[in-house]
């Protein structure tokens, strides 16, 4: 596991708005295949780091290097689930339209009909296959996020990261998402967002919550927390047990 790379790096990142610091001096990293697990309260920074993360925004201090490469060039490995995606419901598009959008920048003319496969295939990942010709507007919200995990998934991304995956989500709709994360998890590196503090998936490997201040710094920090499990199948984040942001959870792994 020594040779398994680093998928992502904040090495002593700073990030504020003109009036307000919001990171300061985060460090933390994981690895390529590694179903990850960002937490934090409503305003802490998530989605600011989300922005970092994808080249959105620069921090004024640190580096964050994304598979290898700075975000701004590696930021197109990356598929992107948005908590919403904006959409006319008078506009009749097909689901598999929507899917087909994910691979928009990545193929030219005259490849429809490697394009519709691709396509095919990431609605079969996530088990919607038999909805393909129906149109986007007559699904339920849950089926939705997972039309748009598979427009995610379509460019075959190295990394997929999910804003709120289960937001707003019955429980039969959130058990189905996370039996497909389950049968990505290994192949693709997942980081989730959410903003529950007490537990996660019980499919997460490590948990990063963006924390308390350092003392004597106005921006918050990013703090790996343990994790124990729960008897429900999920896993209970414990706030009092705080390991190193660089510290990986597999002995050998890290570097
Ligand atoms: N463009 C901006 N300019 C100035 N301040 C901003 C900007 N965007 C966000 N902020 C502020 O930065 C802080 C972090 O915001 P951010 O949206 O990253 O938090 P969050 O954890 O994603 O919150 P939520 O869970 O509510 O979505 C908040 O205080 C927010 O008001």
């Amino acid at each position: 596991m020594v040779d398994v790379p680093i998928a992502l790096q904040f090495v002593s990142v700073s990030f504020s708005y003109p009036a307000l610091d919001v990171l300061e001096d985060v460090s933390f990293h994981f690895h390529s295949g590694e179903f990850i697990a960002l937490v934090g309260p409503n305003g802490s920074g998530k989605t600011t780091l989300l922005k970092l993360i994808l080249g959105l925004e620069q921090p004024q201090k640190g580096a964050i290097t994304l598979l290898g490469q700075n975000p701004k060039k590696s930021s197109s490995l990356i598929g992107y689930v948005p908590q919403h995606a904006s959409y006319d419901p008078t506009f009749p598009i097909t689901v598999q339209e929507v899917v087909r959008m994910g691979m928009v920048a990545s193929t030219g003319r005259g490849q429809r009909k490697q394009e519709l496969e691709q396509a095919l295939w990431a609605l079969e990942q996530v088990e919607l296959a038999h909805l393909a010709s129906r149109s986007y507007s007559d699904l339920s919200g849950g089926q939705r996020r997972r039309v748009l995990v598979a427009r995610a998934l379509c460019a075959k991304p190295s990394m997929l990261i999910l804003d709120e995956p289960a937001a707003n989500m019955d429980k039969e709709s959130e058990r189905r998402l996370y039996a497909t994360l389950a049968n990505l998890k290994g192949e693709t590196t997942i980081l989730i967002v959410t903003h529950d503090m007490r537990q996660v998936s019980d499919l997460t490997d490590r948990v990063f919550c963006i924390d308390a201040h350092k003392q004597g710094k106005v921006g918050r920090t990013v703090v790996q927390h343990a994790l124990e499990d729960y008897e429900d199948g999920t896993k209970r984040i414990l706030h009092d047990v705080r390991l190193s942001g660089d510290q990986c959870q597999k002995e050998g792994l890290d570097g």
